[in-house]
């Protein structure tokens, strides 16, 4: 047992600890926004799903909206980090518990599993997890953000860089002083180097989903109709220079490039389908260490409100698309658009003058820094509604078993 009361403490945008009750509160408050599917009465054989990267953002959107909405059982892979005498867990650790406690009192066979989805361990785990339990896979959701990988071919590890690529970028962007004080600074970001854009792509390209689909195709595990999608952004060209004409933006390029590849060959398999879904921005760990990212999402918060479509009702919708309750909708590259609400000329033209006009006296009138703020720390489970965080909590809580 180790009770305690756990104080925010951050660098940033990085928060040493998080709140096992806040990260708690925040995957039911996920779950009770999703919209249900009434069910019908040839629903008994729950689609069998796999997520990658099911315990925060985009992902943890996808498994929230898989289980509640979709009604999904299966597996969901993430890398978290367990609680220690000193530290708390890392806060999917504690937003998975709460996931699968969902699941279970949902009466759905929900497996999560900690390691690194980029071995070929993991791909046996998990391969095997579903031979034995579920027989067969139908959908594959692949949203994995991370920093680095080991290509278990090779033994290289690959290292993401967030660099422009041909010129130095000079991006605003926004961060708070000591005191919490929102401040506008300018960040200069000298290109990446053929090899970073190289080690980029290595990272966060799509040559890992890859490696999943053929893995579990070899195994014989893809059920007909199989269907999978990996996550992507596009964004605005007000954060392209740090993003998409970026080298994360080469990855998101092979990942697009991977998605037509596996298609044609899903097609041919088992008469299966494989797309990207383009999703628009959020407030996520991963996207806060983009340069210009936290003023951009603020003044798109500012100028939509609650018209940013939240990433659970994003993924709602690309279920009833993987799951047939609409068509599949891609783009001319394949691409199923869920960021159309983010990219209106109306709402970027809007941003683009605010951007502009931002300077550290004016940003807190043209941006949501509260919303924003918030957003960053609910991120670690605090500042949720209805959390007390003065009462002593338990951070030594298991990852969830069978
Ligand atoms: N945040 C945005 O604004 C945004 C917008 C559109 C698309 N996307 C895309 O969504 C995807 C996920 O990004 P996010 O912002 O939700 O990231 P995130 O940081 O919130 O989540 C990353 C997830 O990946 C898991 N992970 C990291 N390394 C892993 C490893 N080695 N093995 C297993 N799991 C690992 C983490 O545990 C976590 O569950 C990315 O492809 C991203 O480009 C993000």
């Amino acid at each position: 047992m180790s009770e305690r009361v756990i104080i925010p403490r951050n660098l940033g945008f990085l928060f040493i600890d998080s709140h096992p009750a806040g990260c708690a509160r925040v995957v039911n408050d996920l779950w009770s926004a999703v919209v249900p599917r009434p069910r019908g009465d040839g629903d008994d054989d729950a689609p069998v799903a796999l997520v990658i990267g099911s315990s925060a953002g985009y992902g943890l959107a996808a498994t929230v909206a898989g289980l509640a909405r979709a009604g999904i059982r299966g597996v969901g892979v993430a890398f978290e980090k367990a609680p220690t005498e000193r530290r708390s867990a890392t806060a999917g650790w504690y937003r998975t518990a709460a996931t699968a406690e969902l699941a279970r009192a949902a009466g759905q066979d929900m497996r999560f599993l900690n390691g690194d989805a980029f071995s070929d361990g993991m791909k046996e785990q998990v391969g095997d997890l579903i031979e034995q339990r579920f027989g067969r896979l139908d959908h594959l959701i692949y949203s994995v953000a991370a920093p680095r990988r080991i290509d278990p071919e090779t033994g290289v590890t690959y290292h993401s860089v967030l660099k422009p690529i041909g010129a130095t970028a000079r991006t605003r962007t926004l961060a708070f002083d000591d005191d919490g004080k929102a401040e506008i600074r300018e960040a200069v970001t000298e290109p990446a180097g053929e090899e970073e854009i190289v080690h980029t792509v290595g990272v966060m390209g799509g040559a890992d989903w890859e490696r999943w689909v053929t893995y579990l195709a070899g195994r014989r595990l893809l059920a007909d109709g199989f269907s999978t999608a990996a996550l992507s952004y596009i964004g605005s060209p007000l954060n392209a220079a740090m993003y998409r004409q970026g080298t994360v933006g080469a990855a998101k390029a092979h990942l697009e490039q991977t998605a037509r590849t596996l298609d044609a060959r899903l097609r041919e398999h088992c008469g299966g389908r494989a797309v990207t879904s383009v999703n628009g921005a959020a407030v996520t760990q991963s996207s806060m260490a983009i340069p210009g990212i936290a003023l951009y999402t603020g003044l798109l918060r500012r100028v939509l409100g609650d018209g940013m479509v939240s990433p659970v009702d994003q993924l709602s919708e690309l279920w009833d698309q993987l799951t047939g309750v609409r068509p599949l909708q891609t783009d001319d590259e394949g691409r199923v658009r869920l960021d159309t609400w983010e990219l209106t000329s109306a709402v970027q033209d809007v941003i683009a003058d605010r951007w502009d006009a931002a300077t550290t006296d004016t940003v807190s009138e043209l941006a949501d820094l509260d919303w924003f703020r918030d957003s960053v720390r609910q991120l670690y489970g605090f500042s949720v509604p209805g959390v007390d965080y003065s009462i002593a909590v338990e951070t030594d809580i298991p990852w969830p078993a069978d």
